[in-house]
């Protein structure tokens, strides 16, 4: 069965960032191995676990980074791999719960985010932020709603801008937020005599790096250069099996003509789309479950998986090569 229209305009959208951010990423995964399921009308059961297989590749191959993408297909197509079903409609119904499981559960995390990290905020805070995050749009939101006064600055985000959605959004929600160039950054912290920084996350490794944004590292030293708060927000599904046994995240490169269209010949173009920040740069982690250190990232990791590192690490799913 060839995979529905829907579900390969999801991919594309992710691959081409329409959907965009870890979270978003995750979810639209669920959904789109959902919409699969939902889909599926030929063939026997050994084809629908072959053909939901598929899609799951599909989706896995998008953009390679963020953990959540790989965490969240595996979370849902766990099911069909780990039972045995009598038929077709058993094993779509599975799915189908799981993928509004998964959907369910990342929702309430990041409100949950947003209830814990707003704690942390005071009134009279100047906090600068980095790209665009759920998970912390959440807490500066839950904390200005519960009362608490603060500025923001959101760094543009060269070169997709999503500093601009922050901002943006911010605003709507009636939060004072300031755009600055992301080489302003160290220039901002001392004028404006920035109290913390706040981001998200796209992967944690388990020994508490963080990866998110390009730039996010240049901020992290340039907090620890002034002694500000850096932490960190994000769900645990974000938190990578992989690194348990050492395996490198891949940092995504985008086309060089997000960058510049048209360079003059002769110069190269660079266009890495995340990096990574060490632990020892990173005061904290807001996740769902509490507030962790980053050092703690291994023990999430083996309370969420419960598997010895070797299993953890053969849990991504193969490259697509259907094309
Ligand atoms: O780096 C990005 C987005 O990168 P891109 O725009 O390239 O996807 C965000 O900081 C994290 O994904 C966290 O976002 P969230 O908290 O929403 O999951």
């Amino acid at each position: 069965m060839v995979v529905p229209e829907e579900v390969r305009r999801i991919a594309e959208d992710i691959q081409t960032m329409k959907i965009r951010g870890a979270g978003r990423i995750a979810r639209a995964a669920a959904r789109a191995l959902m919409i699969a399921a939902q889909e599926y009308k030929s063939g026997g059961l050994d084809e629908f676990l072959d053909y939901m297989e598929q899609v799951a590749r599909l989706l896995v191959s998008t953009r390679p980074t963020a953990v959540s993408l790989p965490n969240a297909v595996n979370y849902v197509m766990k099911v069909l791999r780990e039972n045995k079903f009598q038929d077709i409609e058993e094993a779509r119904k599975a799915v189908i719960e799981a993928a509004q499981g998964f959907i369910e559960y990342s929702e309430q995390a990041v409100k949950r985010i947003g209830e814990i990290g707003a704690r942390l905020i005071k009134t009279g805070d100047r906090i600068l932020t980095h790209c665009n995050s759920s998970a912390v749009e959440s807490i500066l939101v839950t904390a200005w709603r519960s009362g608490k006064r603060f500025h923001v600055y959101a760094t543009e985000t060269r070169p997709r801008f999503q500093g601009y959605i922050t901002a943006r959004n911010l605003a709507k929600a009636g939060i004072p937020v300031t755009l600055v160039p992301d080489s302003a950054v160290l220039q901002v912290i001392e004028a404006k005599r920035i109290t913390r920084v706040i981001v998200g996350a796209d992967t944690v490794t388990a020994n508490g790096a963080v990866i998110n944004k390009i730039g996010t590292s240049q901020i992290a030293l340039a907090a620890r250069l002034h002694r500000i708060p850096f932490i960190v927000a994000t769900e645990t599904y974000k938190f990578s099996p992989y690194t348990v046994v050492g395996q490198p995240v891949e940092i995504e490169e985008r086309p060089p003509e997000e960058v510049l269209e048209n360079p003059p010949p002769g110069i190269r173009i660079r266009n890495p789309a995340f990096d990574a920040t060490p632990p020892e740069y990173i005061d904290m982690i807001v996740t769902e479950r509490g507030i962790i250190p980053p050092k703690s990232a291994a023990l999430v990791l083996w309370e969420m998986f419960r598997r010895s590192p070797v299993e953890m690490s053969q849990l991504r799913v193969e490259e697509d090569t259907t094309g």
